[in-house]
């Protein structure tokens, strides 16, 4: 359904999620490395530890990453702009041409949650459980999130939300769009703290994805916001335009 994607996707898969910890065969991991070689050396992965990450933030990344040790969690590396060889994929299969021909504006374009200096906005790091279907995402919002004085605004708060259910349905499910997000708001979460972020799939019927999502403190005592969404995979028989 989509030729060049799936083997991307395939690729993701092979260099994320060994199902049930059995790795892959070498030859098939050397191949999905190689695919994305060229790209780890053009973009700097900001989903690492930089000097504005405050000491929770820190923790939560290492206690992740020794998960990760047994296979059963895997980081999911980000970038300041989605991968190239998917956006070319989108912009050929869903883009009508006369967007395609804005190169320029496209070239430019950065990933919302990446596109702040490090501390001011989000700071962030996602980890998958594949048998699980679950990702969790640690992030401190910074400064520039300000809502009510002293607390992030809600608009961030949604976008962290849906950035982190997205990455859960793009996994499940490859290329989607978030049609519905529904968001109970219940404590202020405060700015400069470390929040976690947790998404599962709920259902998938046909191209429809169900993804459920809770935002907490990291000790887990205050439950922040809950989430409802629902996703779409794109079809690429229809227009996005
Ligand atoms: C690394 C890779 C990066 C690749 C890119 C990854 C991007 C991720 C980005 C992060 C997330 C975002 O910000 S996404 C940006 C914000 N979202 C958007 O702009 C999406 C705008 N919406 C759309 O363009 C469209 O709705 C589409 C293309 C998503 C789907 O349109 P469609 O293909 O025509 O599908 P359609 O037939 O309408 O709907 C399919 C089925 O879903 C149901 N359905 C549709 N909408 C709803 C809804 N709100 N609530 C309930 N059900 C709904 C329909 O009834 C139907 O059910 P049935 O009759 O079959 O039962």
């Amino acid at each position: 359904m989509f030729p060049a994607c799936a083997v991307r996707l395939r690729a993701l898969h092979i260099l994320r999620a060994p199902r049930g910890g059995v790795l892959p065969p070498a030859g098939e991991r050397r191949a999905a490395q190689k695919l994305f070689s060229s790209e780890k050396v053009i973009h700097k992965d900001r989903s690492l530890p930089n000097s504005s990450w405050n000491s929770d933030l820190k923790l939560m990344f290492d206690q992740f990453m020794k998960k990760c040790e047994d296979g059963s969690w895997e980081h999911l590396p980000s970038y300041g702009s989605r991968s190239s060889q998917i956006v070319q994929y989108f912009k050929e299969v869903f883009l009508e041409t006369k967007l395609r021909k804005d190169e320029q504006m496209l070239s430019q374009a950065r990933l919302f949650t990446r596109s702040y200096e490090d501390g001011l906005g989000f700071e962030y790091v996602m980890f998958h459980n594949e048998q699980e279907k679950r990702t969790v995402c640690f992030c401190q919002g910074g400064p520039y999130l300000q809502g009510p004085p002293g607390f992030l605004h809600g608009g961030s708060i949604a976008t962290i939300i849906d950035e982190t259910a997205s990455m859960t349905a793009i996994i499940a499910g490859g290329i989607v769009m978030t049609v519905n997000l529904n968001i109970n708001y219940k404590r202020p979460i405060p700015l400069c703290s470390v929040v976690v972020i947790n998404c599962q799939v709920d259902k998938i019927e046909g191209r429809k994805l169900f993804i459920s999502c809770d935002v907490r403190s990291i000790d887990e005592k205050t439950l922040y916001s809950d989430a409802t969404s629902l996703f779409i995979k794109l079809d690429p028989n229809k227009s996005l335009t």
